[in-house]
């Protein structure tokens, strides 16, 4: 019985493009000026610090660290320092009103009756935690941040790897086969089900992506009887 359901992000709840045409042009723009300046915050210093042992280039100048981010941005290498630098930028953007976090219309709904059932509901994205919450709280559908009772980025493993979902299942203390992962993309599902997870691909435009999951349009067509 699915007891919680962990959704990806960019393509299943939102439109890619959202993410590629609003927020990363977004940080891609602020980047090398912010951490100019902002380089000795203590959140932004542990980024760069994580970033010059991820590169093991103890030493590497701002200027260095900032080429290696824009080479990680040109490639969409879901870097957890990257993600964490782009978080916190996109958080000016989020509370002055720049944007809202995109979400397809029948993501809201669906989420709110499935908290309504009781299930619990988890995001699972390469974006930051702090990222995602911001996306839910500043969405278009208003602040769904209460929705959610758990939120999980690269830090507990890379999306197409298959001991990142069994991560996720200890952190949350359930069984994989209580578990229903719902992405746009083959290779994460491929990984959660070999996990144990269900799963479920979001088709979200005409891609005919080829896969063995079961594969739906819309939140609102997923029967969860469906997963015994
Ligand atoms: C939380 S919105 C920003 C998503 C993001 O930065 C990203 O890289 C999404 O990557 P994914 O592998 O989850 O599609
Ligand atoms: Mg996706």
């Amino acid at each position: 019985m699915i007891r919680a359901i962990v959704t990806d992000i960019e393509g299943t709840t939102t439109d890619i493009r959202f993410v590629h045409q609003v927020l990363f042009p977004y940080a891609r723009q602020r980047l090398a000026e912010f951490l100019r300046h902002q380089h000795e915050e203590p959140e932004v210093a542990a980024a760069l610090n994580a970033l010059r042992a991820g590169i093991d280039r103890p030493q590497a100048s701002v200027e260095a660290l900032i080429e290696q981010l824009f080479t990680y941005m040109d490639n969409d290498v879901k870097s957890t320092p990257l993600k964490v630098l782009q978080g916190i930028i996109w958080r000016t953007g989020y509370e002055n009103g720049d944007f809202r976090g995109h979400l397809y219309a029948d993501v809201a709904p669906q989420l709110e009756a499935w908290k309504a059932d009781g299930l619990q509901l988890c995001v699972y994205s390469s974006g930051s935690v702090d990222a995602q919450k911001l996306l839910f709280g500043y969405s278009d559908a208003g602040d769904l941040t209460p929705l959610f009772s758990g939120y999980f980025d690269t830090r507990v493993g890379a999306k197409r790897e298959t001991e990142s979902y069994q991560n996720i299942a200890e952190q949350l203390i359930l069984p994989p086969a209580d578990l229903l992962f719902l992405s746009d993309i083959r290779q994460e599902l491929d990984a959660a089900r070999l996990a144990g997870w269900h799963t479920c691909q979001l088709i979200r435009d005409d891609a005919d992506e080829l896969s063995d999951h079961l594969q739906v349009n819309r939140f609102d067509q997923i029967a969860l009887e469906t997963f015994l």
